[in-house]
This record gives structure tokens, C-alpha cells and sequence, in this order.
């Protein structure tokens, strides 16, 4: 393999102990703890292990978390009601709905439903919008993450071509977007794309986020490019064949241990950002009130 490995471990792990000390922070000058809440539907035992990872992060960083797991049959409505009750508690700051939902299920409400300022995984249009608008706010955490991977190993974005595969809302959509942001020249491409490999050939940066185990070939590549595998597909495997590519690319996120930390990492530093905000927010609304009784 000629390829050097951009290793996510290491500096999800330096994020999350920042996060950390954020979080005790906060709770020593305020007495309030971060806290997120994940929700889950259905019993996809992938999905369940992605949430207690999550979890488990969030314990090591002094984050507390909510749990709600409901049954596959849900509704739209209960879903909703659900998670309007999270949007409404003062306690919980950053709320997670795991995708994917069962069908029956309409996503986008599920979404909407999450309060803008606890939308710490940048799933709600009012997210994207900021997103795209270049307002601050939450990025979409695998997308986030990515850019944060690209820039601690210096890759140069502006002016480079970026070949995004995938369009989903939540990754490869906004991937492309926030690279965009970043003055790279972005390609998106997806299943209805004609000649593929020929388009990935002019790509220096390469982002696979298709959902399909080693899709992505070694001379699809060009020699030195930048591969970003945010696959996740059953096993641990990415949508990168890895192997192959290693042969070629300059720089490559290996699977596990490359995209997929960055992602909780970015979930932990962003919930804390959500629950500095809305305490700050709190405090200000009180001193207001003070203000006025004076
Ligand atoms: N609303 C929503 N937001 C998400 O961010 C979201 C989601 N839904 N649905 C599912 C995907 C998947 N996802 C992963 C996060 C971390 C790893 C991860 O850290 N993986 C480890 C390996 C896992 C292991 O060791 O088993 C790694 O790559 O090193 C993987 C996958 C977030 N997702």
C-alpha cells in the first residue's frame, strides 16, 4: 500500500476530550450537564450498536444521555409527539433520531419536529439552510466531520475537483455542500450517473457515501487522489475497496477508525456547543426579567 492513512481515531478522540472539558465547564459554572438524547425505532441491532456508541461517547465525555427506544410499528404522530416532549425539556439539550426510520414513518416530520437550536446532528432544514447559507449553526455530523478530517491533514480544497458519490440529505448532499464552501469544485454524482469511473478519474477528492459494500474500485482513482470512505455498510466494511485503493490514492480514511469517529465526535462538541448556547440563552432571559422587576 503507497496510500498514507488519515486515522480519525486520534483526533475524534482529542475532540472528545475537549468536549469534555467543556462540559465540566459548564457544569462547574453553571450546574447544568450536556445532555443528549438519541431516539431510536425499531430493533435494526446495526442501528442499536450505532446509538450505544454514541452513548458510550458521551458518558467519557461527561455527557449525559436520554434514551428513547420505540417499537417498529410507530406512527407518524407518536414519533412526532415524541420527540416534541425532547424539544420541550429544558434538561435535554441535543436531540439524535437514528436514521433510518421504518417506512411507515415520514422522516422529514420526524425531523422537523427536533428544535432548531437542539439539532445537534444537522438534520432539520432550518440546519441545512444555515448549512447552505454559510450562517452559523450545526452541520450534519458525517459531512462536518469529514471537512474536519480534510483539514487537519492539510488538503488543499480550494480549487481542487471533488467527486462526491451519494446525494443522501444528511451526507452526501451537504458533503458537497460544505466542500463548497470551501472553494473546492464539486462534482456530485450518483446511481444515475453516466460513465462513473471516468468522472472519479479527474477527482483529487473523492467522497464515497453510496451505502454499498466496496463500490468504489482502485482505477477508478487518479494516482496521489484523496479518498473520504463515509461507507458504513454491514461488517465494518466502507463503500471503498480498500485494498485496491490504497494502491493509488495519496491519502485514505481507513474503515473502521477513519470517518465514523469524527462523526460522534462532532455529535459531542456540537451537543455541548447546543446546551453553552441555550443555558446562556436562559441566563440572559433571567437577567432580563431581573432587569424589569427592578
Ligand atoms: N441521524 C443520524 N445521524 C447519524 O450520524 C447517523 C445515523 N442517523 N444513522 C446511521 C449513521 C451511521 N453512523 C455512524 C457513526 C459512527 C460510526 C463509527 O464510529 N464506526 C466505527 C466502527 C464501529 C465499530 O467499531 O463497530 C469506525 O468507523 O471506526 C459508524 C457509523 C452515524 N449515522
Amino acid at each position: 500500500m503507497s496510500a498514507k492513512l488519515m486515522v480519525g481515531t486520534e483526533l475524534a478522540a482529542e475532540m472528545v476530550a475537549r468536549a469534555g472539558e467543556r462540559a465540566k465547564k459548564l457544569v462547574e459554572e453553571t450546574g447544568v450537564q450536556p445532555c443528549l438524547a438519541t431516539v431510536l425505532v425499531g430493533d435494526d441491532p446495526a442501528s442499536a450498536t450505532y446509538v450505544r456508541m454514541k452513548q458510550n461517547r458521551s458518558k467519557k465525555a461527561g455527557i449525559g444521555s436520554r434514551s428513547v427506544v420505540l417499537p417498529a410499528a410507530t406512527t407518524t404522530e407518536e414519533l412526532v409527539a415524541e420527540i416534541e416532549k425532547l424539544s420541550a425539556d429544558p434538561a435535554v439539550h441535543g436531540i439524535l433520531l437514528q436514521h433510518p426510520v421504518p417506512a411507515q414513518i415520514d422522516e422529514r416530520a420526524a425531523f422537523e419536529a427536533i428544535a432548531p437550536g437542539k439539532d445537534v446532528d444537522g438534520v432539520t432544514m432550518h440546519g441545512f439552510a444555515a448549512m447552505a447559507f454559510g450562517e452559523p449553526g450545526f452541520v450534519s455530523c458525517t459531512p462536518g466531520g469529514i471537512l474536519r478530517l480534510l483539514q487537519a491533514y492539510d488538503v488543499p480544497l480550494e480549487g481542487a475537483h471533488a467527486v462526491v458519490i451519494g446525494r443522501s440529505p444528511i451526507l452526501g448532499k451537504p458533503a458537497g455542500m460544505l466542500l463548497l464552501a470551501s472553494n473546492a469544485t464539486v462534482t456530485y454524482t450518483h446511481s444515475k450517473t453516466r460513465d462513473l469511473a471516468d468522472i472519479v478519474r479527474t477527482a483529487d477528492i473523492v467522497v464515497a457515501a453510496v451505502g454499498r459494500a466496496n463500490f468504489v474500485r482502485g482505477d477508478w482513482l487518479k494516482p496521489g487522489a484523496v479518498v473520504i470512505d463515509a461507507g458504513y455498510n454491514e461488517g465494518n466494511v466502507g463503500d471503498v475497496h480498500f485494498e485496491e485503493a490504497a494502491e493509488v490514492a495519496g491519502l485514505i480514511t481507513p474503515v473502521p477508525g477513519g470517518v465514523g469517529p469524527m462523526t460522534i465526535a462532532l455529535l459531542l462538541e456540537q451537543t455541548v456547543e447546543a446546551a453553552e448556547a441555550l443555558t446562556r440563552a436562559v441566563s440572559e432571559t433571567v437577567a432580563h426579567q431581573l432587569d424589569h422587576l427592578s
